[in-house]
């Protein structure tokens, strides 16, 4: 069957094997709740609410998969929606490239999404999707940047470090998740990236990387990356603003 008649299925890959070390201490960053329910549980409800997305794999703590299934046993999700959990890797590369090996042959298309974006809206995942259905091999969802941003000469943390340039603002974007991907497409840039050995902060830029080009999509302000402790405080306030005015 060629790509083009094959039918779509598209799978989400949710990355939940770190640590947290800028959110402090604590249980990983994936498990501790927002709203009394694991960031973990939110990011999952976020893709299942995709009419789209017929599976998740979540990826653990290489020592916390045992744990990770039961809580997600544990909660309610829609049972339109398979969830396998498997164990993750040292990187988020190596993560990733474990949730994508645990894909079964139908899946045409895949999301890579944080498990610490837990509150990025349905229409967001949904325009990412509906990019790589339309024919992007490779799609992220941004924003435009509130801040000026400065290239610097690296120095010593906490110690002055001069400014190499100013990139002109109007052309950049904060890059979000779920990042949307042609199955086969991904999974040739992260065996490129192994053999290789460059970094790439994100899977677009392992796409990058391969000479193809990656779309851009309008992206949300409350698909941000819990990362810091005061995210966990906007996570809890628009979580409460989402119970008070919809049936979330
Ligand atoms: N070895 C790793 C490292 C990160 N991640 C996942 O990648 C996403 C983005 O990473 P980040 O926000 O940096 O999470 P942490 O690595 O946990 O944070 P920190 O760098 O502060 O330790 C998170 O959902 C995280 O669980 C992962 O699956 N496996
Ligand atoms: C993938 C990502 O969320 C896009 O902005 C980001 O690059 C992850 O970075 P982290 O340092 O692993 O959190």
């Amino acid at each position: 069957m060629s790509d083009e008649s094959r039918p779509h299925r598209t799978a989400a890959v949710i990355p939940a094997a770190g640590r947290g070390v800028r959110l402090g201490p604590g249980a990983p960053k994936a498990l501790r709740a927002i709203g009394g329910t694991p960031m973990l549980i939110h990011a999952i409800r976020a893709m299942a609410r995709s009419r789209a997305v017929s599976l998740v794999v979540v990826v653990a703590p290489s020592d916390g998969a045992a744990e990770v299934r039961r809580l997600v046993d544990e909660h309610t999700l829609p049972d339109r929606t398979e969830i396998l959990v498997v164990p993750g890797g040292e990187t988020r590369q190596d993560s990733v490239r474990a949730g994508l090996a645990a894909l079964p042959a139908d899946i045409t298309s895949v999301l890579i999404h944080d498990a610490a974006r837990p509150l990025v809206p349905v229409d967001t995942v949904d325009s990412v999707v509906e990019a790589v259905r339309d024919g992007s091999p490779a799609v992220v969802p941004a924003l435009p940047l509130a801040d000026t941003v400065k290239e610097v000469e690296p120095g010593e943390p906490g110690e002055a470090e001069p400014v190499v340039a100013t990139p002109e603002r109007a052309r950049l974007r904060a890059v979000q998740t779920p990042q949307g991907f042609d199955l086969a497409t991904l999974v040739r840039a992260h065996e490129a990236i192994a053999v290789n050995g460059e970094g790439a902060t994100d899977d677009a830029g392992m796409v990058e990387q391969l000479g193809i080009t990656v779309m851009v999509v309008p992206g949300h302000e409350e698909a941000f990356k819990v990362t810091r402790p005061l995210d966990l405080v906007l996570a809890e306030a628009v979580l409460a603003r989402r119970r008070a005015t919809d049936a979330y």
